[in-house]
């Protein structure tokens, strides 16, 4: 099929005209395979603690033997449909199925949305290499494990960090942030990520703090991810006009629906963008496309399979050179497989 001419659409007449490659009579078997992988050191942050990745990989195989693979990697608790939620979606499905059933997917299933399509526009593509060139961040353990985490990192390559805040009592955090930004190399840059865990007042404070270790420390702060709960972004819209520090949105634009509100709403800062978790894919490019938003891509712990689908669209997306947030290898006990049969053969 010609995967590139995919353009879901709203309108079930048009789906079915300009997508011929799949339509009605063009069907896809599909079968899905749920998936677990445990964390080395759980995932901490102001939401909790995270100690399994649970998802679902989807296979589709056309007429012709080509395969798509696809990824389902739900996080609730940030915003998309749960894992139990995607299963039932799954389960229910026939084993045939066509570009519409894909393109009809509700919004209300985001991961669901970027597992299909991506197993639907990917059909036939071998390559699993595309985005190996965009520079990536390091996450970065909350707490004082950091301050070692960086250095490993760095021998590996590692220039943009990304550190989580919002865990632990704010003195602390404050003290080692300090510490961090006095051992990073000039050449260093650091991200912030307070996972909507400060009050308005405490993220005054982190601003402050970081225009100020700007005049001292060579190393750049990047921006400091949603300071605030997901309802709160007028106040985060408020802190943007005082600070030199910029501000980044995460959970406020979990999913496209979200994205598309905070934009109207006026958010012209940076907006950290999960394809995994965000929906349609190609929703998603035309929204980018029209609206030229300075988006950071950033994983949600998936697999080689949604990794390559959200790699291609922040190549294909990103801007102002940042650096996308898929260095995350590190939180996994056992290390990833690196193509979609030997992933899928281990199931
Ligand atoms: O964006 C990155 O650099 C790494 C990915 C990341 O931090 C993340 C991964 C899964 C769930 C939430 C988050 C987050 O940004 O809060
Ligand atoms: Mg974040």
């Amino acid at each position: 099929m010609d995967a590139d001419k995919f353009v879901p659409q709203h309108s079930r007449s048009v789906q079915v005209s300009q997508c011929k490659s799949l339509s009605t009579q063009h069907s896809a078997l599909f079968t899905f395979r749920p998936y677990q992988r445990k964390f080395a050191r759980p995932l901490t942050t102001h939401h909790g603690v995270w100690d399994i990745r649970e998802g679902i990989i989807l296979r589709l195989v056309d007429e012709t033997g080509k395969v798509g693979w696809g990824e389902i990697a739900p996080i609730s608790w940030f915003g998309s449909e749960t894992l139990e939620q995607a299963l039932d979606f799954c389960r229910q499905l026939p084993t045939e199925i066509t570009s519409e059933t894909i393109v009809s997917i509700p919004d209300d299933l985001p991961a669901c949305q970027f597992g299909f399509e991506s197993a639907l526009t990917g059909m036939g593509s071998r390559q699993w290499e595309v985005g190996e060139n965009l520079s990536c961040s390091g996450l970065l353990a909350a707490g004082e494990v950091a301050l070692q985490q960086w250095q490993q990192l760095w021998e590996e390559g590692y220039r943009t960090f990304k550190w989580k805040i919002g865990v632990d009592a704010i003195a602390k955090e404050l003290a080692i942030f300090d510490n961090l930004c006095r051992s990073l190399p000039a050449s260093a840059k650091l991200r912030l990520d307070a996972n909507g865990g400060l009050s308005y007042e405490a993220a005054k404070l982190w601003l402050e703090t970081c225009d100020k270790i700007q005049g001292e420390v060579a190393a750049e702060i990047e921006f400091l991810e949603q300071p605030l709960p997901v309802n709160e972004l007028a106040g985060m819209l408020e802190l943007s006009k005082f600070y030199r520090t910029a501000i980044a949105l995460d959970e406020s634009v979990a999913t496209l629906q979200q994205l598309i509100s905070c934009y109207q709403q006026g958010w012209r800062g940076i907006f950290v963008l999960k394809p995994g978790i965000l929906g349609s894919p190609s929703k998603l490019r035309q929204f980018c496309q029209q609206h030229e938003i300075d988006a950071v891509f950033s994983s949600v712990f998936e697999t080689v399979i949604g990794r390559q689908a959200a790699l291609n669209l922040a190549a294909e997306l990103s801007r102002k050179n940042r650096a996308v947030g898929f260095g995350v290898d590190h939180f996994f006990a056992q290390a990833a497989a690196t193509n979609p049969e030997s992933l899928w053969n281990n199931l």
